[in-house]
């Protein structure tokens, strides 16, 4: 069975407090992206899990996110056999991108269906939070409020038409880093969240674009400078607005034409500013890419 694991920008990220348990309450847009990780999932004879993937960098042991998701069902449903898992890595590792999480998210949902365990969508999304605070939402995937620690999640329309270029710099950002870094009584500005959720309904890019915020960026890209060379260099060839995605330091912008983004990504690849270029489109939970009719 192969799945596509898809990853997210995040359009929104504000930051509302810190609870006991250490974790942060969010408020955050969500938005899948048509760029995705491919698993492969199989039953194989002996027990246990293996895991192979094509990039060096990710574990493929019990640490890989895809396979923690595979033995938390395995475990509980009490499989004899064996799983074997290929990954495809596609999405870069440690981006603010929810590689790993989709990973995981894809996992579950193929082992779900290839030992027919029968558990809804829902169940498995209340059984993925173990795994990390996104998973959640990768199961859900498309356009979404998250809340709590971003498990709490209200689907919202489909975006108006438009195109989303990636850049992400080659250095990596550790998102327990990003948060224990994050000092939430200097934050000034937060992103009106409720303002987005309304342009959204209301399929206003222009208004959608004109609240992208995000309390990481400003901290994360003081350590890293190149975050905001590529936001400006994305704008300076007609994005709409860019930004930084979750805890970085991938940078996306919003581009309202096709062509202008290919330019805008043509000029980034030659800038050498990001070891990671790609030029996509949000991917909404009815396999599409806009909410045209
Ligand atoms: C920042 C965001 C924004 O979408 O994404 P990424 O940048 O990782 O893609 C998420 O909140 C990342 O969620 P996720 O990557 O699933 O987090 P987890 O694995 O559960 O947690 C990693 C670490 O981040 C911190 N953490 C995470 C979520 C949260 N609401 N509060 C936190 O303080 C905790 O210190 C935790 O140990
Ligand atoms: N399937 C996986 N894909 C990517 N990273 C993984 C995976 N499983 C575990 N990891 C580990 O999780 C960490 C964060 O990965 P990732 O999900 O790509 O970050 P982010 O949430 O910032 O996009 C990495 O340091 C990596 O070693």
């Amino acid at each position: 069975m192969r799945l596509r694991a898809y990853a997210k920008i995040n359009l929104g990220l504000d930051i509302l407090g810190k609870r006991s348990d250490g974790y942060h309450e969010v408020k955050m847009i969500m938005q899948t992206i048509q760029m995705y990780d491919l698993l492969e999932i199989k039953k194989k004879k002996t027990s246990g899990i293996s895991l192979t993937s094509n990039v060096p960098y990710v574990p493929t042991d019990e640490r890989n996110l895809a396979y923690k998701a595979a033995k938390l069902l395995m475990d509980e449903f009490e499989v004899q056999e064996g799983l074997s898992i290929k990954l495809e890595k596609f999405i870069p590792v440690a981006a603010g991108m929810a590689g790993g999480s989709s990973d995981a998210a894809a996992a579950m949902i193929g082992v779900n269906r290839l030992f027919q365990m029968g558990l809804t969508d829902r169940e498995l999304m209340e059984r993925s939070v173990q795994i990390g605070a996104d998973v959640p939402y990768c199961i859900m995937k498309g356009t979404a409020l998250a809340e709590g620690i971003g498990e709490r999640l209200t689907s919202l329309p489909a975006l108006p038409r438009c195109y989303v270029l990636i850049g992400k710099p080659s250095v990596s950002v550790s998102t327990k880093m990003a948060y224990e870094s994050l000092d939430l009584t200097s934050v000034s500005v937060h992103p009106d969240i409720d303002g987005m959720i309304r342009d959204i309904q209301a399929g206003d890019l222009t208004g959608i674009v004109s609240r992208m915020g995000n309390v990481f960026e400003p901290g994360i890209q003081k350590r890293y400078p190149v975050i905001g060379d590529i936001r400006r260099l994305m704008e300076e060839y007609g994005a709409m607005k860019a930004m930084m995605s979750g805890s970085g330091p991938t940078v996306f912008g919003i581009f309202q034409d096709a062509a202008q983004m290919e330019k805008a990504a043509a000029a980034l690849r030659d800038s050498h500013l990001a070891k990671v270029v790609f030029a996509t489109e949000v991917y909404n939970r009815n396999g599409g890419t806009t909410n045209d009719k």
